[in-house]
């Protein structure tokens, strides 16, 4: 049992922010993004990634459209520092995307940092030291001023250092690490005092990046806290507040959203939420929430399997099957109601395909991220009339009666429960063949048939049937095709049989396609079959499915 957390653990305190405005606003556009995959969420892995699973990453980061990517913490080892070099001197980088490199705040990593820099068109230089008090208290064993002063210190190096690379383009950033749990106002004291030694201007920009290093508390409090910094920071004007959240208490995403709405300008994180922990805020989620409220995010993730497959080859670590958007199984439904409104849905749609998104229980078109409809609905002992039917729709073009989706599904359920297996769609086909007669060879197959039609309107038919090798003669009359071979057949088999549900319909749109009919008979003793038909010619077919309900029923009382 749990022991008692109070006391052990203390609540967040609120912040105090008076007529708070981030409530009442909306998200309109997107942020700028930062990928920090190749840093941050680099090490994280228990293996980080050598320069071939760098350069793959790299190359799907522009393919996604990001034109901030941190590449490196070029000081920590060879291989990141030689990752950068690469990038540079192999042109590696287009021009309008900027490269971004950490550093903490120590002269020779500095240093090393910059060298590793040297000849890059477009680059920030992120600086960040822990601020808050257990840091203070137990990493650093500084006080306030200290910390500042460390601050400080690295921000005139890093200043110095830019001015003698004027061919690049610098951008400066600063994050007091931590931040989350750090005193509000010293946090807008040690960003005021670095921005004075960075001065940001057009010519210079500042990025003042505040993370969520671990996250301490509800979402709210962040956007409480960003909303607090961007109303006090004496130069909000002049910089690009960002963030970074990160996911310990799984709400890293509403962080992000949040902070978003309280002012922040950008944000960093990783391709589904790789990152220390439980991770960086997951860049994927974030920009197609954005676009699923009609925002376009300014990434690109319409080949998603493509970005799922690089990305977990990369970091060696799988995406969750239910990962928002990206997961295998995130547009499947195996419930029968869901899959019921999801089939109606899609119906809805293909009436007016045009029209606003609008399919229960999909937020997202599978299609705008590459993905087919196929496992849209997949079936088992959960599955309801609709998922069957739908499968058969979807792999063979038969759109079922609804008292046939009824029947069929009985028999599916029968299945799945005394199996306990998800059925395929394979097995699906072949349950339904069976069922309705569509076998090879039919069980009572139509040979040559002849109508003739009288001046009386009355049809007379005749047709030989093959069951089991012996042919069979028989004749009939009535109103109508169907009605003179229902006539043959109850004498042929001195059975009532009659038709209480008939429907057909084309295969496809080809002038020669095939029809399908579908036919429910009763017979005396209030039993029925359905019977399914497929030719080419619509007589037949409907012929084939009446042929097919009768070898059903017969089948059943073990007369055939
Ligand atoms: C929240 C984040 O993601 S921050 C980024 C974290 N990422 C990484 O650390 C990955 C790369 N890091 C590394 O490879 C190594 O830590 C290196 C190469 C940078 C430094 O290694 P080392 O010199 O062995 O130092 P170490 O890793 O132990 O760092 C701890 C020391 O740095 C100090 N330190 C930690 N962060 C900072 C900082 N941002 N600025 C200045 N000093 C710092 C600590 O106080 C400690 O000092 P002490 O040894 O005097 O007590
Ligand atoms: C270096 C900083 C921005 C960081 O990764 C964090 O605080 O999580
Ligand atoms: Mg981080």
């Amino acid at each position: 049992m749990l022991t008692q957390p109070a006391g052990k653990y203390l609540p967040f305190p609120p912040v105090k922010l008076d007529a708070r405005q981030w409530p009442s606003n909306t998200l309109t556009r997107a942020p700028r993004w930062l990928s920090t995959d190749l840093r941050d969420g680099n090490q994280a892995l228990a293996e980080p990634m050598d320069s071939r699973r760098k350069l793959l990453f790299w190359d799907l980061l522009l393919q996604c459209g990001f034109k901030e990517i941190e590449v490196a913490f070029p000081s920590a080892s060879q291989t990141d520092f030689n990752f950068v070099r690469q990038l540079i001197e192999e042109q590696r980088i287009p021009d309008d995307v900027s490269i971004q490199v950490l550093t903490q705040a120590r002269s020779d990593l500095i240093e090393r940092t910059f060298a590793a820099l040297q000849g890059a068109k477009n680059a920030t230089l992120h600086l960040y030291n822990a601020t808050a008090p257990v840091f203070r208290r137990l990493v650093f064993r500084q006080s306030k001023e200290e910390i500042i002063q460390l601050a400080v210190s690295a921000a005139k190096q890093i200043r110095q250092l830019c001015e003698e690379q004027p061919d690049t383009h610098w951008t400066f950033e600063y994050s007091p690490e931590t931040f989350c749990f750090t005193e509000l106002d010293f946090a807008l004291e040690i960003c005021e005092a670095v921005a004075e030694i960075w001065q940001p201007c057009a010519a210079r920009p500042m990025i003042i990046n505040l993370p969520a290093t671990v996250e301490v508390s509800t979402p709210n409090v962040y956007a409480d806290q960003i909303e607090y910094f961007c109303r006090h920071f004496t130069r909000r004007a002049e910089v690009c507040i960002s963030v970074h959240p990160h996911n310990d208490r799984g709400t890293g995403i509403a962080c992000a959203e949040l902070a978003m709405l309280a002012g922040a300008d950008r944000v960093e994180g990783c391709l589904f939420g790789n990152g220390e922990r439980t991770g960086n805020v997951d860049l994927v989620t974030l920009a197609l929430n954005l676009y699923t409220q009609g925002v376009p995010p300014g990434l690109d993730f319409s080949q998603m399997k493509q970005v799922v497959d690089v990305v977990e080859q990369c970091n060696q670590l799988p995406v969750h099957p239910r990962h928002p958007y990206a997961g295998e199984l995130v547009f499947t439904a195996f419930s029968g109601s869901h899959q019921d409104a999801i089939k109606k849905g899609f119906a809805a749609r293909q009436q007016q395909p045009e029209t606003r998104w609008e399919v229960p229980y999909l937020p997202l078109d599978p299609a705008d991220i590459g993905c087919s409809y196929e496992a849209v609905i997949r079936v088992n002992s959960q599955s309801g009339k609709s998922g069957a039917a739908w499968m058969i729709e979807q792999n063979h073009g038969l759109t079922l009666p609804r008292a046939l989706q009824q029947d069929f599904s009985r028999r599916v359920q029968q299945q799945t429960d005394t199996h306990g297996k998800e059925m395929t769609q394979a097995s699906i086909w072949q349950l339904f063949r069976e069922a309705y007669g569509l076998r090879d060879p039919m069980s009572v197959a139509l040979g040559e048939y002849s109508s003739q039609s009288q001046a009386n309107g009355q049809l007379n038919f005749r047709a030989e049937l093959l069951m089991g090798g012996k042919r069979k003669a028989l004749c009939g009359r009535g109103n109508g095709l169907l009605s003179g071979a229902v006539d043959a057949l109850r004498q042929a088999f001195d059975l009532p049989l009659s038709i209480q549900d008939y429907h057909e319909h084309t295969l496809g749109q080809r002038s020669d396609s095939r029809s399908v009919a579908y036919i429910r008979c009763t017979f005396d003793d209030n039993q029925a079959a359905w019977g399914v038909g497929i030719d080419s010619d619509v007589s037949r077919a409907s012929l084939q499915a009446l042929l097919n309900a009768l070898a059903n029923y017969l089948q059943t009382r073990r007369l055939l």
